[in-house]
């Protein structure tokens, strides 16, 4: 048995005839709500000052007046509630398939608003998770069923169940997974089930499905929304009212598509303000005076009576073949879109990025917003090193002094919802820029003193050095790469020149779907493309782009790089079962651009996240980082015997505390002295930078390239030297390993080689397992994230034990 029928099995829905009326109670194993009996009309009359009892002997249906046994004074919470079965007789069911909470937030709103308004029916609420689909819509109870004297089932005088779906778009289109997994494959399966009867679900349960999608993604906007509605036809089900869908890229739009979508299923379910509008209405549709009841003489309307279910829908016994989707209401939503749209920009004044909401989850997750579009947030590597606890890999790497740094961004939205991403996708989405622009010196004037009022208050950490606090005061670098993409903000140009104004150095990360945007950037300290994935496909699985065209978009932004003379890198951030594998497929696109450097960096867990399939497992260690950086180097040697302008890259340094290493460009970085001795220059040369930058400022026909502002690599920092790329002015914590260390590990995590590479015994990889396997059964299977103060993360997950039984990130 199912687990939803299972848990079920003790609700059962008690319906008797009683005095020529129906009567309901519901009983579960810990409820019982019995009492008063009184018609339903009187139901509606609650609510409805200017309903009447007496209409229900107009109705439509006077042999059998529906009554019923008022369920209590009040829905059950949901904590007390046992989810009752998606069929069971007089239900409505309100289920969502969330991935980022928005559908989970509206079904909670109709969940509170339907529990006050319905006093005669059972309204739950769940994710789509929490139902076995296939038990829930093939195996029906049947002890809800009223039956005639012949023992046929007399459905349509109790309540049909209505069956509410708030369905979001996923990826390209698609159903969030765990929907696709569970509901999309059930009605897939059915429907070419020869067992499962067609039109099964007719006369057995009604249907309203409200979708939720952003149209900044090319033509999927509620694609998962309208293939259910289709589904759900195909099978017979009814629908109560149309399919809408909110578009979470256009300001209120999805607030008042769903208001309205709202009203209009309280309508059909004759509840709430809507009910009251139209029963005290003078006219009935077809123009005569209305009863109370809301119809005319020759349309009374009997109570609960659904109308006309398929009214917005074409019938799908008369065209069961078409699969075409209902056009006229992507239509019309769209119309809704824009309307929405103009609306907001009907002032003149384009709106704001960040809205209300959007503004609160980023300030929950540490982010300082600057006007309206911009954000600040204070770096563990900017505390880390004011302690003395070690730099970024950016200090290993190119000398930055992170305690000097600010992590900064112009533009909180992008254009791509990758799955590693660690802001969780609380940040705008657009392909463009559509949005009230602030102006560049008040962001890099706020950014600055926001970043500095931050370091005001590290000085109580304990361990914090006073005179790199006192420098911390000065920001020397930025590092444009905290969340959104910078390059999108229409002033970008300016807003860099104001930071170098300040002395302060830039290092702006782009996603690679801006390349014109690259071609007209003026020459900063170092430019990055992300190149999250080595083919096309494995680009859009990751990257999750708004753009079709993201993978030529990526490669065009490659090219743009080969003409701009200052540091370029290509950063690959290595997600380990994602995009770790086709290494040459890296390398093509590395020899495109003919990167100055290539920055190979494994993915940081940052958590659970709902948008994400990621977890530990996806970071790859140190050691797979730097395997992954000798496969490139070699991949590129190879397209150098072709192609001989591709330069030669070598394996530079390393930073073994974040996962990182470095490859740079022979021909502009190592000098070899007649000696033989070879010198790195990958550090930079920050005031000589600035003297350049502000020499092309003064004149844009002067030019400057990338070996005028190196500087020495110290020792170190070198990839191999012993430090592990740990500056060794500063000293390290390391965490004391409770477990003997390992050096291989199962596909599960169990240990298969000792410290010294040596194989370990079955008998000892059976102990661990037992060990792992008790671990498990105390903390489960996934991960669990506990937030320490100061934005850290404290990760618990049983398949790390052996390998460091708490991670901190
Ligand atoms: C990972 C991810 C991928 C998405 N892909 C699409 C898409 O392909 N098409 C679309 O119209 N909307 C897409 N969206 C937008 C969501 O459908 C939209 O934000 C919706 O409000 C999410 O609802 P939820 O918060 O209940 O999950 C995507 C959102 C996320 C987080
Ligand atoms: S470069 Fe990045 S990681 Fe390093 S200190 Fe600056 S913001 Fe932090």
């Amino acid at each position: 048995m199912s687990q939803a029928s299972s848990r079920n099995q003790s609700v059962a829905v008690a319906v008797a005839l009683l005095g020529g009326g129906i009567t309901i109670a519901w009983y579960s194993s810990r409820y019982l709500w019995p009492t008063t009996e009184r018609t339903l009309e009187s139901v509606s009359s609650s609510s409805s000052s200017s309903s009447s009892s007496s209409s229900s002997s107009s109705s439509s249906s006077p042999d059998v007046p529906i009554q019923e046994v008022e369920c209590s004074q009040r829905q059950p919470t949901k904590e007390e509630s046992k989810l009752l079965r998606i069929l069971s007789p007089g239900t409505i069911s309100i289920v969502h398939a969330s991935i980022t909470g928005t559908c989970e937030k509206l079904a909670e709103q109709l969940y509170s608003e339907l529990s006050a308004l319905v006093t005669n029916r059972v309204v739950q609420v769940g994710s789509v998770q929490e139902w076995d689909w296939w038990d829930e819509l093939l195996n029906e109870d049947d002890e809800g069923d009223v039956k005639d004297d012949e023992g046929d089932v007399k459905h349509n005088k109790v309540p049909l169940p209505v069956l509410i779906l708030l369905l979001p778009t996923h990826t390209n289109g698609t159903w969030p997974p765990f929907a696709a997994d569970t509901l999309e494959r059930t009605l897939q399966d059915v429907q070419h089930d020869w067992r499962v009867q067609s039109l099964f679900l007719k006369n057995k349960l009604q249907v309203a499905i409200f979708g939720m999608g952003s149209s900044e993604y090319d033509d999927t906007m509620g694609r998962p929304a309208r293939e259910c509605v289709r589904h759900f036809q195909k099978l017979g089900a009814k629908c109560l009212l149309r399919l809408r869908v909110g578009d979470d890229a256009v300001g209120d739009h999805a607030k008042e598509t769903f208001h309205q979508w709202n009203m209009e299923l309280q309508r059909k379910l004759k509840v709430g303000k809507k009910e009251e509008s139209d029963t005290s209405s003078k006219d009935c549709a077809c123009g005569a005076e209305a009863k109370p009841n809301g119809g005319c003489h020759q349309h009374a309307k009997e109570p609960f009576e659904v109308e006309d279910e398929h009214a917005d829908y074409e019938s799908d016994e008369e065209d069961e073949e078409d699969a075409e989707e209902p056009t006229v209401m992507d239509l019309e939503d769209m119309g809704n879109a824009m309307a929405s749209e103009k609306k907001q920009e009907g002032n003149g004044e384009p709106r704001e990025m960040v809205t209300p909401r959007q503004a609160e989850q980023l300030k929950k997750e540490g982010y300082k917003l600057i006007g309206t579009h911009s954000a600040v947030k204070l770096c563990r590597w900017t505390k880390h090193q004011l302690r003395g606890r070690g730099g970024c890999y950016k200090h290993t790497f190119y000398g930055i002094t992170s305690y000097q740094c600010m992590e900064a961004t112009p533009s909180l939205a992008c254009a791509n919802k990758c799955v590693f991403c660690w802001r969780h996708h609380k940040n705008p989405v657009g392909k463009e820029w559509r949005w009230k622009t602030d102006d560049p010196q008040f962001i890099v004037e706020q950014a600055v003193q926001t970043h500095v009022n931050m370091i005001k208050v590290t000085k109580g950490i304990p361990g914090v050095q006073m005179d790199r606090w006192q420098e911390a005061h000065t920001v020397r670098h930025c590092a444009l790469s905290l969340v959104g993409e910078p390059i999108m903000y229409p002033r970008i140009n300016e807003f860099l020149s104001e930071l170098h104004h300040r002395d302060i150095s830039t290092f702006l990360v782009t996603n690679g779907q801006h390349p014109h945007a690259i071609e007209s950037l003026l020459p900063i300290t170092q430019l990055y493309v992300s190149v999250d994935a080595p083919t096309k496909e494995s680009l859009i699985a990751i990257d999750r782009p708004l753009f079709q065209d993201a993978w030529d978009r990526l490669k065009q932004s490659l090219v743009s790089l080969k003409n701009k003379g200052q540091r370029t890198v290509a950063r690959l951030t290595v997600v380990k079962g994602w995009n770790s594998d086709e290494v040459s497929g890296y390398a093509k696109l590395i020899a495109l651009g003919h990167v100055s450097l290539v920055e190979i960096k494994g993915v940081t867990f940052c958590g659970k996240s709902d948008a994400s399939n990621l977890n530990m497992s996806n970071s790859p260690w140190h050691h797979e980082v730097v395997d992954l950086a000798k496969t490139l180097r070699a991949e590129l040697n190879r397209i150098r015997e072709t192609d001989c302008a591709v330069p030669q890259y070598d394996l530079a340094c390393e930073h073994k505390h974040s996962c990182s290493v470095l490859l740079a460009r022979v021909d502009q970085f190592l000098e070899i002295s007649s000696e033989g001795k070879r010198q790195w220059h990958t550090w930079i040369n920050y005031p000589k930078f600035q003297e350049l930058a502000a020499r092309h400022e003064a004149d844009p026909s002067f030019t400057f390239h990338v070996k005028d502002y190196t500087a020495p690599t110290p020792k170190w920092a070198l990839f191999g030297a012993e430090e592990e790329g740990f500056d060794p002015t500063d000293t390290r914590h390391r965490k004391a390993t409770k477990q003997p260390k390992y050096t291989q590990y199962d596909d599960r995590g169990i240990p298969t080689h000792d410290h010294t590479g040596q194989p370990l015994a079955e008998e000892e990889r059976q102990r661990l397992f037992q060990l792992m396997e008790a671990r498990m059964r105390e903390i489960g299977t996934g991960s669990t994230v506990t937030e320490l103060r100061g934005g850290a993360k404290e990760i618990q997950d049983a398949s790390l034990m052996f390998r460091g039984l708490v991670v901190s990130i």
